[in-house]
């Protein structure tokens, strides 16, 4: 089985989770993508959701599939929400933003009530890090953020090049990456996290830091798909703690 194949098998076991009624995120990247055409084709098949997407990527995949969707301000919270991810590691942190999504990502994983991450297991990591941290970052000012974000980074004992995200393919290819919420990215290779909740605090600090891509205590469980089959993983503590 191919890799591809491995995320559709998560993103059709994530579906076992979706019931009538329910309100949900829609992830965004190739395995959310999965996600949502197999929920198009229950939605053509009857049955009832709404659904937020998490960029316009997604909005556009979501609407060609014909899975209704709504906004942040239109309903109060969201029952479920169901993405992908870079890195999980056993504490249920995770990196994201991969694609560039982070922002939106995180807004309404934080709006749901409970988080299902669905992956190929090799996102399945012991320590977070060998995948490059996403920061996404306001243009004005950039020295004086970058300046701040590595020290952050020294004050959490991590270090690593950064480098401005640039678009791959399409018109905008080499043209610097610009979030749906017109921001940059800065990658950060940092090889080995060793406190992703004390680095995240650290940089949610910074004024010119929007978002980050580590997302703490917000994943509820994450269904890896991989050659031996499908795993299913509980975090133990409730979200939010
Ligand atoms: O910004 C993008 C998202 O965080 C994605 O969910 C993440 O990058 C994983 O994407 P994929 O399923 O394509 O590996």
């Amino acid at each position: 089985m191919n890799m591809d194949q491995l995320k559709r098998q998560a993103a059709a076991r994530a579906l076992e989770e979706v019931r009538d009624g329910m309100q949900l995120g829609l992830g965004t990247g190739s395995t959310a993508k999965h996600f949502v055409e197999l929920l198009g084709e229950r939605v053509q098949a009857g049955l009832k959701v709404i659904g937020v997407p998490t960029s316009e990527a997604t909005r556009l995949d979501a609407e060609r599939c014909g899975v209704p969707l709504t906004t942040l301000d239109e309903i109060d919270h969201l029952d479920l929400t169901v993405d992908g991810a870079d890195e999980i590691d056993p504490d249920f942190n995770l990196i994201k933003g991969g694609g560039g999504a982070l922002l939106r990502e995180k807004i309404v994983a934080a709006a749901s009530d409970r988080m299902i991450v669905i992956a190929d297991d090799s996102k399945w990591v012991p320590t977070l890090g060998r995948f490059p941290l996403p920061v996404e970052v306001i243009p004005f000012g950039l020295g004086a953020t970058r300046r701040a974000i590595e020290k952050a980074f020294a004050e959490c004992g991590v270090s690593g090049q950064m480098a401005v995200r640039k678009a791959k393919g399409g018109d905008k290819d080499g043209h610097v990456f610009v979030t749906d919420g017109g921001h940059w990215i800065v990658d950060a290779q940092l090889g080995r996290i060793v406190d992703p909740p004390g680095l995240a605090k650290a940089l949610s600090a910074i004024p010119g830091v929007v978002e980050h891509g580590l997302f703490i205590g917000l994943a509820s469980s994450a269904v890896l798909a991989g050659g031996e089959g499908i795993r299913v993983i509980e975090r133990r503590k409730p979200k939010g703690d």
